[in-house]
């Protein structure tokens, strides 16, 4: 995916076109205030407040407790960035602010923003730091319950646009009928595959942060015993021997070091029954000298900022599964989410 400058007439793309246009004022003035409006807006709750009828500036001002000069400032900027339209005087909520940002949506990614306002934000004031040591946050090590809460909610507001299709293309055994889900938190990937299959049952190994505010996302979908949380640190739990038909580590392998996802990858192969599948979901290490692509890379930033590791390459992960035994089989991209894959092997 590509962030992209369109000029609205002749004059605007000739001068896009003699690099007229200095576009590192976008990224250095406009886009961290379009950032920090947009997650601020989620947070203060202003989009819910426009779709109860508080549609003008003051309305909204005062339905949301702000101070009105600022908040005509903010809708401004979220009428520009196309969350808000503006005729006579009111605010309304566009058709892409109603399906993923508010938060009685279905597909709502309001507490990912959420997280990324009241937690990761102050992260990326390391950013210098991290260039400087190559040295990570390590959050995992750090979070308190509050914020485990944010960040479990997060993740569950993240994976509902991908459980349905990542279910609908998982290349599962015939007969299958144990999975283990590690770092699954909130269980959706777990979830929908066990929904698909009757005969499957899932364990989601997670750290002790994690499930205990993960446990009350995954108990409201109701799978009882079938999907279950295990508290666990996949570097030192024992996955045991010809175990499971199916193990699937989502977003996982961005916070682990290339040893230890060898090493997981290990275990992985000794707990996978003959013929079963282990599962990398993750985004990917765009190759530079390939076309550019602006979610495999930005991830790859953040993940080696927050976690010391970063997005991985398929020959990487392909070259894991290889020295651990497993075939490298299918890579399955999502349709929806650019930069992001299945990366499939099989024992
Ligand atoms: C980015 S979230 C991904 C959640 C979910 N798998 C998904 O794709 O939406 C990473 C998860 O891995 C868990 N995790 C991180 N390190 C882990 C470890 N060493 N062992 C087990 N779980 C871990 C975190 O607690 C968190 O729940």
């Amino acid at each position: 995916m590509q962030l992209r400058v369109f000029p609205e007439n002749l004059l605007e793309w000739l001068a896009l076109r003699l690099n007229l246009v200095p576009l590192p004022l976008l990224h250095a003035q406009v886009l961290p205030v379009v950032s920090r409006a947009v997650l601020e807006a989620t947070d203060r709750g202003i989009f819910e407040a426009i779709a109860q009828g508080h549609t003008t500036a003051q309305a909204v001002a005062e339905a949301c407790q702000l101070h009105v000069q600022a908040t005509t400032q903010l809708l401004g900027v979220l009428t520009s960035v196309k969350y808000l339209r503006f005729q006579k005087g009111h605010y309304s909520l566009t058709r892409m602010t109603r399906k993923w940002v508010l938060r009685e949506s279905k597909d709502t990614v309001r507490d990912l923003a959420v997280y990324n306002n009241r937690v990761v934000w102050p992260w990326l004031e390391r950013m210098g730091k991290y260039l400087e040591t190559g040295e990570g946050l390590q959050y995992h090590e750090h979070l308190n319950a509050e914020e485990w809460a944010l960040y479990q909610k997060a993740m569950h507001g993240g994976a509902i646009s991908e459980a349905g299709e990542f279910a609908r293309k998982v290349p599962l055994p015939k007969n299958a009928t144990h999975m283990l889900d590690i770092g699954g938190a909130h269980g959706l990937h777990s979830v929908a595959l066990c929904r698909k299959y009757p005969r499957l049952r899932s364990v989601i190994l997670d750290l002790p942060g994690a499930v205990a505010q993960a446990a009350p996302l995954l108990a409201a979908q109701g799978m009882g015993e079938r999907v279950q949380h295990q508290v666990g640190n996949i570097l030192t739990t024992e996955l045991g021997e010809s175990t499971y038909d199916l193990v699937l580590m989502s977003s996982v392998a961005h916070h682990l070091t290339e040893a230890q996802n060898r090493e997981v990858t290990q275990k992985v192969a000794r707990a996978l029954r003959p013929g079963g599948v282990f599962i990398i979901n993750e985004f990917l290490r765009p190759d530079p000298a390939a076309k550019p692509e602006l979610v495999g890379s930005s991830t790859d930033l953040f993940f080696g900022l927050t976690s010391t590791s970063g997005n991985w390459s398929i020959e990487e992960i392909h070259d894991w599964y290889r020295a651990a035994g497993l075939k490298p089989y299918e890579v399955l991209g999502y349709q929806a989410i650019p930069g992001r894959y299945q990366v499939v092997g099989k024992k």
